[in-house]
């Protein structure tokens, strides 16, 4: 699909790679053949040098700038005029690419819970296939948070000279205790499903629900549930904060599918950039990309000192942080900051 605006010169693709080569994860088991779904915007210069690649986090999709509409699109700071911006949705994930709701090409059935262990290494793995197949031999810049930056930090080491710039939000070098136990009590909301272990595609679905609610939680601040679900009036029960957690949660099992989301939440805990690279600080010292890394004030998941950590670790590394009540999403909220730091960050050449 081309999709041409008559109002700009904004050209949006969305394409499915197909791989057919195995990919050998880490866990050791292989994925015969993958698929992953990617949308472009932009378009690609003379020099190959306008390459902005985006790595969504858990829930996201490849369509980047709908939910990064401050940062991506016509006037924003990336803007496809200028720039030649993908993002492929992650395998995994239930938006296009390869999940566990897909065909087994081994049993012929879908995977549903034999689907492999896959970590952001092998995430990046998996977009280093498609960057091959689509002939980007420079990165002018790979951004993402959360999981996405796990995976911008994973896909930098084994890059080298071919990144430019990479833009970790929000994220870390190695996932902590913290944070791998908050994704245990959802992967146990989840278990906690009647229909979960059944082979039906919306199985944990009403788990899934209470697993974005508690999640939802790490990814706010008291502060942040204080002014927006504040109460109006004295009472003993029905609570804002509580139909606000019951409403986000219904809202992403209505997108999102519970299988990927046990994925994808493995993946996050299993994060560790120096495994089998001599420990986290050799892992940073090989980046050869500059490093900007950002933190949030107010993230309760990914604590801001992990940010720190990353540009204090790393050859040539800058560290930034947005001053904001939202938590941990203030990566996908607070635009104006994020313009701002991102342009500092170029300036500083
Ligand atoms: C459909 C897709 O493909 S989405 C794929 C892309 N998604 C992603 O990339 C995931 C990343 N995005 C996100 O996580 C979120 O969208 C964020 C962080 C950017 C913003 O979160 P939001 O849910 O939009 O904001 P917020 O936490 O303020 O909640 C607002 C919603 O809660 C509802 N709400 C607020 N208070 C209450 C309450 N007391 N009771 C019930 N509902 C409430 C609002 O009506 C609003 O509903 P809406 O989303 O239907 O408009
Ligand atoms: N709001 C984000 C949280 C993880 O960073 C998402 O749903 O992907």
């Amino acid at each position: 699909m081309n999709l041409i605006s008559e109002f700009a010169d904004l050209t949006m693709t969305i394409e499915t790679f197909h791989s057919d080569q195995p990919l050998l994860l880490e866990s050791g088991e292989v994925l015969e053949q993958f698929d992953l779904a990617y949308t472009t915007y932009g378009q690609l210069n003379r020099e190959k040098s306008n390459v902005i690649w985006v790595i969504h986090a858990l829930t996201g999709d490849s369509k980047a700038a709908e939910w990064w509409s401050g940062l991506i699109g016509e006037d924003k700071f990336y803007d496809p005029s200028q720039y030649f911006i993908i993002c492929a949705n992650l395998l995994g994930s239930n938006y296009g690419s390869t999940n566990p709701l897909s065909l087994n090409p081994k049993t012929g059935e879908n995977y549903f819970y034999d689907f492999p262990q896959i970590t952001p290494r092998d995430l990046a793995a998996s977009l280093e296939r498609l960057r091959t197949h689509l002939q980007l031999d420079q990165i002018h810049t790979l951004i993402g948070g959360s999981l996405g930056g796990q995976v911008v930090l994973e896909w930098a080491v084994t890059l080298g000279q071919k990144l430019d710039n990479a833009v970790v939000l929000a994220s870390t070098a190695k996932t902590s205790p913290w944070v791998i136990g908050l994704n245990e009590t959802q992967r146990m909301a989840i278990e906690s499903d009647c229909t979960w272990g059944l082979k039906q595609e919306d199985a944990g679905k009403k788990g899934l629900e209470t697993a974005r609610a508690i999640a939802m939680i790490s990814y706010r601040h008291p502060d942040d549930l204080a002014k927006k679900q504040k109460e109006t009036e004295e009472k003993l029960d029905g609570f804002r904060a509580s139909s606000y957690l019951r409403y986000q949660g219904q809202k992403l099992a209505n997108r999102f599918n519970a299988l990927s989301y046990w994925t994808l939440s493995k993946a996050m805990d299993s994060h560790d950039l120096g495994r089998n690279r001599d420990g986290i600080d050799h892992a940073l010292s090989q980046i050869q990309a500059k490093v900007l890394a950002i933190g949030v004030n107010s993230d309760l998941l990914f604590l801001p000192e992990e940010s720190q950590l990353i540009s204090k670790k790393v050859k040539r590394g800058t560290y930034k942080e947005i001053t904001s009540t939202a938590g941990h999403d203030a990566f996908l909220i607070e635009f104006e900051q994020l313009t701002f730091h991102l342009r500092s960050f170029y300036l500083e050449g």
